[in-house]
C-alpha cells in the first residue's frame, strides 16, 4: 500500500490526513492549539506549539492507519496563510510568537501607507490591498520591536517564513529555508508577475533580503524529512496556502471555476487563468497552486468571520454547546423573523474592507428567540459570501453559475441551502469536504509520481450533494436589501466610539 500524507496546518488546529490513491481518507488526527490575545486586536501563536502539534498529528495519523514511513509516497502541506514567523537560524528558535493573519496591530501603519499614496503600486505589484492582514507589515513590526532583531537580521542571523517555511525548516532539521509561491504571494513582498521578491516593496517595508526564503513552485520535491522524525526520511512533495490548496483540491483548474471554504473565515477563490486579473472591486489577486511548468492566478474574496460566529454563539453567548447544534436550533424556526446578524467581530474583509465595522444584531423584537439569532448568524455568513460573489462576477465578467463548497461549516445543510437561495445558483458539496488537505495531497502526489497528471486526479473528486435554489428571485433580492441595511448599521462602528 502506498499513501500520501497531507498536513492541514490551520488557524485553530493542526490536522494530518492520510489519503490513498483513490483520494479516500484512511486516517485523520487533529489537535487544537492555544490562541494568544496579548492586546486588543492582537492574535499570536506559539510557533513551537504549531510544529509540535503538527508533528504529533502526523505520527498519530500514520499509527491510526498502520502506515510506515516507507509507505508514504510524499508529504504535502496546506497551511494558514500570512501568519508570520521570524526565527534564529543558529538555534532554530522563534524570536517572538508568530503574528497571526487576523492580527491588526499594524493597521495604523497600513493606514499611513495608504494615505501616502502607495495603494496603486502595491496592488499593481502584489495583487493585494494594503492591509495589516498580510506579512509585510507584521515582519516589519517584528524587526522593529524585538530587541536587536533588525541588527541580527542585517547580519543574516534571522530567517522569516510563513507556516509552510516554518514546517519545512523543522521537517528538515534546519536544512531548508524555502517558501511555496502561493504562500509567497500573500506576503506583500512578492511581485506576482515575476514570481520573485521585489526590491521596491522590500524598501517600502524596510525588509532586508537576508531574512527571505527561496521561492519554489507549490508542487515540487522540496527535500526529505530528517530520518529521526518518522523512522526513515519521507519526501516533502509540495505546499500551498490552505485556500489555494482547497481551490486545487476542488479541481478548479480551469478559468472561471470557483470554490468557497467555510472555516473560521470564508474564502472564495476563482481560477482566472495564466495572467493576473487586477480587481476593480476590492478583491485580491494571488498565485494559485503551481507546478514547475504551469502558473495560474486566483481572484479571492476573504471574509474574516464565518464559522467563528458559530463558535461565538457557543463560547461567547452559550446558546449552543457544540457547533453542530446550530443547525437543528436554526431549523426549529421557519426564518429569522426579521433578525439580521452582521458577523463583523473583527471588522469586515472583502469586498467592504472596513476595519472599524463591528458585529451587529438588528431587528430584535419581543418574539425573538435564540433560534432566530442562530438562524440569522448562519444567514449572515451566506450574505457575506453573496457580496463577495457579486464583486467576483463583476471583476471576472462572468457569473458564478455554480459554487463548490468545503470546510467545516459546509457540513451544515441549512446554511448550504440558504447559500444556494441567496446566490440563486447551485451549491455543490463534494464527498471529501477536507479539500484543503486533499489539495495538499494532490501537490505532493503529482511531484512524487503517486498521481501522474491533473487529469488523473480529476477522477478522484466526487459530488456528495448539490443544493439547488428554491427561494424565489424576488424574495432573495428583498432579503439582500435588508442585509445591506443591516450592513450599514455595522460599518464604521468603532470609528464613532
Ligand atoms: N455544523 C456546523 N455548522 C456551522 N458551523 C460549523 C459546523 N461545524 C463546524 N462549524 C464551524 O466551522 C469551523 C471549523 O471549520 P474548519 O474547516 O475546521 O476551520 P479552520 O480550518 O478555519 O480551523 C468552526 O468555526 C466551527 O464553528
Ligand atoms: O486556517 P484557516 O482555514 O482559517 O485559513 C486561514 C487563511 O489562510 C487566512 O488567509
Amino acid at each position: 500500500m502506498s499513501v500520501v500524507l497531507a498536513f492541514d496546518q490551520g488557524t485553530t488546529s493542526s490536522r494530518a490526513i492520510v489519503f490513498n490513491h483513490a483520494g479516500s481518507i484512511l486516517g485523520v488526527a487533529q489537535r487544537e492549539f492555544a490562541q494568544h490575545y496579548p492586546a486588543s486586536g492582537w492574535v499570536e501563536h506559539d510557533a513551537n506549539e504549531i510544529w509540535e502539534s503538527q508533528l504529533a498529528v502526523a505520527r498519530e495519523a500514520m499509527v491510526t492507519c498502520k502506515v510506515t514511513a516507507d509507505e508514504v509516497a510524499a508529504i504535502g502541506i496546506a497551511n494558514q496563510r500570512e501568519t508570520t514567523v521570524l526565527w534564529d537560524r543558529a538555534s532554530g528558535q522563534p524570536v517572538h510568537n508568530a503574528i497571526v493573519w487576523q492580527d491588526r496591530r499594524t493597521a495604523g501603519f497600513c493606514d499611513s501607507l495608504r494615505e501616502a499614496g502607495h495603494t496603486e503600486i502595491v496592488q499593481q505589484k502584489t495583487g493585494l490591498l494594503i492591509d495589516s492582514y498580510f506579512c509585510a507589515s507584521k515582519l516589519r513590526w517584528l524587526l522593529d520591536n524585538v530587541p536587536g532583531a533588525r541588527e541580527r537580521a542585517t547580519h543574516g542571523e534571522l530567517a522569516f517564513g510563513t507556516i509552510d517555511s516554518w514546517l519545512f525548516w523543522n521537517l528538515t532539521g534546519g536544512r531548508l529555508h524555502a517558501i511555496d509561491i502561493s504562500n509567497a504571494s500573500r506576503t506583500m513582498l512578492l511581485n506576482i508577475e515575476t514570481g520573485d521578491w521585489d526590491d521596491d516593496l522590500l524598501d517600502l517595508f524596510q525588509i532586508p533580503r537576508s531574512v527571505l526564503p527561496d521561492v519554489f513552485p507549490s508542487s515540487h520535491l522540496y527535500g526529505e524529512t530528517s530520518s529521526a522524525l518518522f523512522g526513515k526520511p519521507i519526501k516533502i512533495g509540495g505546499a500551498a496556502g490552505d485556500q489555494q490548496a482547497a481551490l486545487f483540491g476542488q479541481n478548479c483548474t480551469e478559468v472561471g471555476m470557483a470554490k468557497n471554504t467555510y472555516g473560521t473565515g470564508c474564502f472564495m477563490l476563482m481560477n482566472v487563468g495564466s495572467k493576473p486579473l487586477r480587481s476593480r472591486c476590492k478583491l485580491l489577486t494571488s498565485i494559485a497552486c503551481t507546478t514547475a511548468s504551469q502558473r495560474q492566478y486566483a481572484l479571492e474574496g476573504s471574509i474574516f468571520i464565518a464559522g467563528a460566529i458559530v463558535q461565538w454563539l457557543r463560547d461567547g453567548l452559550g446558546i449552543i454547546d457544540s457547533s453542530s447544534e446550530i443547525e437543528p436550533l436554526a431549523a426549529s424556526v421557519d426564518d429569522s423573523d426579521g433578525v439580521y446578524l452582521v458577523p463583523a467581530l473583527a471588522g469586515l474583509g472583502a469586498p467592504h474592507w472596513d476595519a472599524y465595522a463591528r458585529g451587529t444584531i438588528v431587528g430584535l423584537s419581543r418574539g425573538t428567540t435564540r433560534a432566530h439569532i442562530a438562524r440569522a448568524a448562519l444567514e449572515g455568513i451566506a450574505f457575506q459570501v453573496a457580496d463577495v460573489a457579486d464583486a467576483m462576477t463583476e471583476d471576472a465578467n462572468r457569473p458564478i453559475d455554480q459554487l463548490k463548497v468545503d470546510g467545516g461549516a459546509a457540513a451544515n445543510d441549512l446554511l448550504m441551502q440558504f447559500q444556494a437561495d441567496i446566490l440563486q445558483a447551485p451549491v455543490i458539496r463534494p464527498k471529501v469536504i477536507e479539500t484543503t488537505a486533499l489539495g495538499a495531497a494532490y501537490l505532493a502526489g503529482l511531484s512524487s509520481g503517486f498521481w501522474k497528471s491533473i487529469a488523473e486526479i480529476g477522477k478522484v473528486w466526487h459530488v456528495d450533494r448539490t443544493f439547488e435554489p428554491i427561494m424565489s428571485k424576488d424574495e432573495a433580492s428583498h432579503r439582500r436589501t435588508r442585509w445591506n441595511d443591516a450592513l450599514g448599521r455595522a460599518k464604521s462602528w468603532e470609528e464613532h466610539s
